[in-house]
């Protein structure tokens, strides 16, 4: 039985119009192991058509290619893999080596399809490019070839899987004279080792080297002689080993290569891709951060057991109770005075926050409070005044004490008793450096009186960033400051109130009812509700930057995979012609998204952590706090989502490259 043979070969082209065109009219022949054949004809006469449905290339004919007893048409899609792959080879005119792999990887791509191990690959590799006279340069490029070499190259890359047939077309058509003789003499050993060459050719002279000449002319077969036979040799070149499918990791790595091959590109995709990484890790960082430093001042300035309630102006808490627009209907006298109003409630000049009798019921009925304390707070802005020694400073706020001031705030002496007040540190060193248990003369505004009084001091209280107050306070004993007011005939009306529970469980649920009453919290719960509120736009702000950046990116890694797959169509033709799977190739492209996402990921989060130090370093310095919390959760996930991202960019251009028909890719100029 001959190794081939054509019946009735008959191919009929669709034009896009609608009409066909019949390329091959009826081709018979049978060929055999050992023949070198020669197909000539003039140009558009059908040869490389006939080339291309011998070497599988083409499945779509009528009559029959039967190889070794199987129509070619019939194939499964597994078979014709494997026809490619250990059945055929071919040699292109134009050489189609693939530029960025080296002559080993190059001579071992249809070995690396096959998944044969690295040593063997590298072994047989070496032995064929030694057999073409190319040891010395194994190393090299293509690139870095003469055109005689470069077909050397492909002879040993035909030969790599050890196939029976290997296709020529115009495998001399791009060569000189001289090396047109060397390629031949090589082409002729492959057959007489045994193997079927079937070589396209326009010219007589390489015809007449061949065993065999078959004639085309118009899709017809016009004439098939048999002018020699060639002395058969033994193949000392033979491979034995089992041909597979191609491993993941070795699309991994091809696609490595490929990315190294054009890697200032491919990292200037990945840096642009980072900047949505780093909008994403920064967001989290950031959120947790905040969130950490305010959960902890909370914590180490307030006393957990205690709920500190405040009481907004009438005006103030119809303002945030009403919606926008109609604040806008507010008139300009109505915001003037509302601004009055609360300037003269913070100076304790008006009784706007001041809780009246029934508020403080109301405060006292809510369940789980054990005992309220009353407690008074007001911004002086200077009219209070404390001398010693003949020194004196100017006190901006006065405050009465309370369980919530936590005790590590009091850094010298103790809180208050009876008579005494305490200073904050800051003022107190202005005045002298062991103000605690001195006697010193104040000045203070007592409702609408102002008296001069001498009061013992207690203690010292540190008003570090976070803490109760602002500087320059002036600590009373609630009850001492009630009476200083009787015996002036004044009246205190507190504006603070403290709820105590004993369980601090219950705390939550006695803020929450405190909100539902119309009361507002401490000035450092309002603080962190700003803090969150403002964490919250830069969180939407860093959203919105990360959603366009990482949809740009998307579309950047999208282009720039799609330029690689009409960059390399020609390569995806050869690996196609060699066995490459619509799977291995749709691989090597998703690997390639794959390391892109993977390098854009890392170099995000590498620049959020120096960004991150950068903002932390001076927030630390400036505030002595660490905004930008970077945990592995964090990086991990950028990471994640910026390979997601890739990935899903890379889905259509892999299955673009995978859907090329590698006849169109190859005959692709
Ligand atoms: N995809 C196609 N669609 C329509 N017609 C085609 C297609 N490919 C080839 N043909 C036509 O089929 C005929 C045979 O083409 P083929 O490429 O096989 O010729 P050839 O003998 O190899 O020519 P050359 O020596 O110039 O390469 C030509 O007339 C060509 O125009």
């Amino acid at each position: 039985m001959a190794l081939m043979e054509l019946k009735d070969v008959k191919k009929t082209y669709k034009m896009p119009g609608g009409g066909t065109f019949l390329a091959l009219k009826g081709i018979n022949a049978s060929f055999d192991k050992g023949e070198l054949v020669a197909i000539v004809g003039e140009s558009g006469s059908g040869k490389s058509t006939l080339m291309n449905a011998i070497g599988g290339l083409d499945s779509d004919f009528d009559g029959q290619i039967i190889y070794n007893g199987k129509n070619l048409a019939d194939l499964s899609t597994a078979e014709l893999v494997h026809y490619h792959k250990k059945d055929i080879g071919f040699i292109f005119q134009t050489f189609n080596l693939i530029p960025h792999l080296n002559l080993i990887d190059n001579v071992s791509i249809a070995m690396t399809l096959s998944d044969i191990g690295e040593s063997t690959r590298k072994k047989r590799a070496e032995e064929l490019l030694r057999n073409v006279g190319l040891g010395d340069h194994m190393y090299k490029k293509p690139d870095q070839l003469s055109g005689g070499q470069k077909q050397r190259v492909a002879i040993a890359r035909a030969l790599a899987n050890d196939p029976d047939v290997i296709i020529a077309d115009e495998p001399t058509g791009a060569l000189d004279a001289e090396t047109t003789d060397v390629i031949l003499d090589m082409i002729r050993d492959i057959a007489k080792e045994g193997k079927l060459v079937l070589m396209v050719t326009h010219s007589d002279k390489v015809a007449s080297h061949c065993s065999r000449v078959l004639r085309i002319d118009n899709g017809n077969l016009i004439s098939d002689n048999q002018q020699l036979t060639l002395e058969h040799t033994v193949n000392e070149a033979a491979s034995n080993y089992e041909i597979k499918n191609m491993s993941l990791t070795k699309a991994i790595k091809l696609a490595f290569q490929n990315m190294k091959a054009k890697l200032s590109r491919n990292l200037l995709v990945a840096l642009g891709s980072s900047i949505g990484i780093m909008s994403v890790v920064l967001m989290l960082a950031l959120g947790k951060g905040v969130t950490s430093y305010v959960s902890k001042t909370m914590k180490s300035y307030t006393n957990p057991n205690i709920t500190e309630v405040h009481k907004q102006s009438g005006m103030q808490a119809n303002a945030t109770k009403q919606d926008p627009s109609q604040m806008q209907n507010m008139s300009q006298t109505d915001v003037a005075k509302q601004q009055q109003n609360n300037i003269a409630a913070l100076l304790g000049e008006s009784n706007a926050n001041s809780f009246a009798k029934k508020d403080i019921a109301k405060l006292k009925a809510i369940k789980h409070v054990d005992t309220l304390n009353l407690g008074y707070s007001t911004l002086t802005m200077g009219t209070n005044t404390v001398t010693y020694d003949g020194k004196k400073a100017n006190m901006m706020q006065l405050q009465t004490m309370s369980k919530s001031i936590s005790k590590s705030s009091i850094v010298k002496g103790n809180a208050p008793k009876g008579n005494e007040i305490m200073l904050d540190r800051a003022t107190a060193d202005t005045l002298d450096k062991n103000l605690v248990g001195k006697t010193v003369q104040v000045t203070m505004k007592v409702g609408q009186k102002t008296i001069t009084q001498d009061f013992k001091v207690s203690g010292l209280y540190e008003a570090t960033n976070g803490g109760l107050g602002i500087s320059s306070t002036l600590f009373f004993n609630y009850d001492a400051l009630n009476d200083l007011y009787k015996q002036n005939d004044q009246e205190l009306k507190p504006n603070v109130v403290y709820l105590y529970t004993k369980d601090k469980a219950n705390t939550k649920k006695i803020k929450d009812k405190v909100k539902d009453l119309g009361f507002t919290g401490s000035m450092q719960e309002q603080m962190s509700e700003m803090f969150t509120k403002m964490l919250d736009i830069i969180t939407w702000v860093l959203t919105a930057i990360a959603g366009v950046s990482l949809l740009v990116s998307a579309i950047m890694i999208l282009v720039v995979l799609n330029i690689s797959v009409v960059e390399r169509t020609k390569e995806i033709g050869v690996l196609k012609a060699l066995g490459a799977r619509r799977k291995d190739i749709r691989r090597i492209f998703a690997s390639e998204a794959f390391l892109i996402g993977t390098a854009s990921g890392i170099i995000g989060v590498v620049a959020t952590y120096l960004l991150g130090t950068a903002i932390n370093t001076f927030t630390s310095q400036a505030f002595d706090v660490n905004v930008v919390a970077i945990t592995p959760q964090f990086a991990l996930t950028g990471i994640v989502i910026s390979i997601v991202i890739s990935m899903i960019a890379g889905i259509l251009p892999a299955n673009r490259a995978s859907k090329l028909d590698p006849v169109e890719a190859l005959r692709k100029d």
